[in-house]
């Protein structure tokens, strides 16, 4: 997979080149783009935005920017466009599984009061365009959205999870919270791990977990119990 971020603070985007994501980057597993959009203004001062036609408070990304900046960036080759927004559709795991799938994703980060909207309606016209939000509340741009949505996507790739199976059992996966997690030392400040994960009794274990998953999942997110599909709870699930 080939990602590209366009943004007017590309250092914002260098925690993608640390850790994980920086070892899958040295290993080929994705290749990464970061390019200031400056780069493609002309005038002395650089200038990205300007005033919002019908007024209102702030500053709009201007369209001709842009559209030298994607058109450089994307080429000819295929990709799918997205641009991160407090106004965007729900960004969830789905949306990472689907888009890991893709063979490049070029990401449009906007600042001030976002982009001109042509910029997204002239793309969509030639390529998949996604304008996403990864939760409702407003950043100052789209760069940390980027962060998170290329950490959630890139570790989905094969061979970028040192145990893929954990991909598939994380939260989400199954549609519920993960539950708590304990390692050594078995006490630790007057507090036990609980007994049954230490018995070796798997089936008592794994149901163990799936009731803290369960009552975690109820307690914080009954949105989740409720999209389940019946099929996912069995009787001994629905006593929470
Ligand atoms: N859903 C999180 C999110 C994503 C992007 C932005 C944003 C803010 C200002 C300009 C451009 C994008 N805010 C919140």
């Amino acid at each position: 997979m080939r990602i590209d971020v366009v943004t007017i603070f590309p250092g914002y985007l260098a925690p993608l080149r640390e850790a994980l994501l920086g070892r899958a980057i040295e290993a080929g597993l994705v290749e990464l783009g970061v390019h200031d959009l400056r780069d493609w203004t002309h005038d002395v001062h650089q200038a990205v935005d300007d005033s919002p036609y019908g007024g209102g408070p702030g500053m709009v990304m201007r369209p001709q920017v842009w559209g030298e900046a994607l058109d450089a960036v994307l080429g000819d080759a295929p990709a799918r466009l997205v641009v991160p927004t407090p106004a965007g559709r729900p960004f969830t795991q789905a949306t990472a599984q689907a888009w890991a799938g893709e063979e490049r994703l070029v990401f449009a980060c906007g600042r001030y009061e976002g982009i001109d909207q042509r910029v997204v309606d002239a793309y969509a016209q030639r390529m998949p365009v996604d304008e996403v939000s990864i939760g409702d509340y407003v950043l100052v741009g789209g760069e940390v959205a980027v962060l998170v949505m290329v950490e959630a996507v890139v570790r989905l790739l094969p061979g970028v999870l040192g145990n893929p199976v954990s991909a598939q059992e994380d939260s989400f996966s199954d549609g519920l919270l993960e539950g708590p997690a304990y390692t050594r030392p078995v006490s630790w400040r007057g507090l036990d791990v609980p007994d049954v994960l230490r018995s070796g009794n798997h089936a008592a274990i794994a149901r163990w977990r799936r009731d803290r998953a369960l009552e975690r999942t109820a307690a914080r997110r009954p949105d989740l119990l409720d999209a389940l599909p019946d099929h996912a709870l069995d009787r001994t699930d629905r006593a929470f």
